[in-house]
């Protein structure tokens, strides 16, 4: 461990593929991690540890794994999908009470519904640019390095504790770095649907022009409602500007640059790792967010609203659709 830092008592809670690669790297520079996890994972990783491959090299953690806090951490970290977050703090509430909480997800205001939950506002908000896969108990592979944003109260806290041990920077405005990601998701939807990787759906001229489609009606509905979008992976408030009101050509820009940053080993994306794992999606936090925030100015987002509702009946049927469903979208 670097000179001058304390070891902590870290609790990783949701040890999948966000959670799983953080607590990893934490427990490779020394600080003592706890996770929680469920059912084969919470078994695999109390067996054998937690194995992290990928672009942040490889360590098997021997972490302690519960299925719920029992002892009070210095800090925690909480990596659940926005649709497991109740439950997950919810099991470990008690033990949380005034722990200074990092709520690293996808979607809008996870860690002010975090804040309200557990009644305190030591709460940082979050944002992975990395991309990992768990789609075995136990293991997570980063195939894409990219940094963790955090914002927002006690974001020094985790800014310091996590850039130790992964890339990590500070945003002044978590909402705004938020909202921007939010953008940068809209990649996740058409794979859930139609089965393939991210890079694969974005090469398909068709299926990139729905993807546009929805990524320009985010970015109208942000610009709207008055944000401050902030500037993530070379996707400046200008860009977003163009992706908004520019030529369709341009927009297609922001998710080819996406596939060249993802690389070339095949994403899936973090909606469709829960369709094949047979769980519901956090598909109404992203795509859903962008249909609300539109909602909430008197706006439609059809685009969007369509995506979900594909998304929705390929968790209902168990089954991929055909890429026609997405492509007659636009
Ligand atoms: N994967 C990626 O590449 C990226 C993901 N993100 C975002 O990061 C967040 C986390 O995503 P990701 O890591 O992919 O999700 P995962 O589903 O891989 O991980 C979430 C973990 O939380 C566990 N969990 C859920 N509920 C509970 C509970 N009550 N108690 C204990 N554990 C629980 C899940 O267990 P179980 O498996 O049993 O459900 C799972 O292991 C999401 O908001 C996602 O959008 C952001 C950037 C990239
Ligand atoms: C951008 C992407 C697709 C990286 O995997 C992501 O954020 C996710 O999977 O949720």
């Amino acid at each position: 461990m670097a000179e001058g830092w304390s070891r902590q008592r870290v609790a990783v809670i949701g040890a999948g593929a966000i959670g799983g690669a953080i607590a990893a790297r934490l427990d490779a520079i020394g600080h003592e991690v706890v996770v929680t996890a469920r059912g084969d994972n919470l078994a695999a990783i109390a067996a054998d540890g937690l194995l992290l491959r990928g672009a942040f090299g490889t360590h098997t953690a021997q972490v302690e794994a519960v299925p719920a806090l029992e002892r009070r951490p210095d800090v925690a970290i909480l990596a659940t999908k926005a649709t497991g977050a109740v439950a997950a703090l919810e099991a470990s509430r008690e033990a949380l009470a005034d722990v200074p909480l990092l709520v690293v997800q996808n979607g809008l205001g996870g860690e002010r519904a975090a804040a309200r939950l557990l009644g305190h506002e030591r709460v940082a908000g979050g944002i992975a640019l990395m991309a990992a896969n768990s789609m075995e108990p136990g293991t997570v592979t980063v195939t894409a390095r990219g940094d963790t944003i955090v914002g927002g109260a006690e974001g020094a806290r985790f800014a310091a504790l996590l850039g130790q041990a992964i890339p990590t920077s500070e945003t002044p405005s978590i909402e705004g770095a938020q909202w921007t990601k939010l953008l940068i998701n809209m990649v996740n939807a058409i794979p859930a649907i139609v089965g393939r990787s991210v890079q694969d759906v974005i090469r398909d001229p068709g299926l990139r022009r729905v993807l546009v489609a929805a990524m320009r009606e985010t970015a109208r509905t942000g610009l709207a409602s008055g944000v401050r979008f902030q500037p993530l992976q070379g996707l400046t408030p200008l860009l977003v500007r163009l992706v908004a009101w520019g030529p369709a050509a341009l927009a297609a820009q922001v998710p080819l640059r996406i596939k060249d940053r993802l690389g070339d080993v095949p994403n899936l994306g973090s909606t469709q790792q829960s369709i094949r794992r047979g769980q519901p999606t956090e598909v109404d936090a992203i795509n859903g967010a962008v249909v609300a925030a539109a909602a909430a100015l008197g706006r439609e987002a059809p685009v969007n609203a369509a995506l979900v509702a594909l998304v929705h009946e390929v968790e209902r049927r168990g089954r991929f659709l055909q890429a026609s469903a997405v492509r007659q979208l636009v």
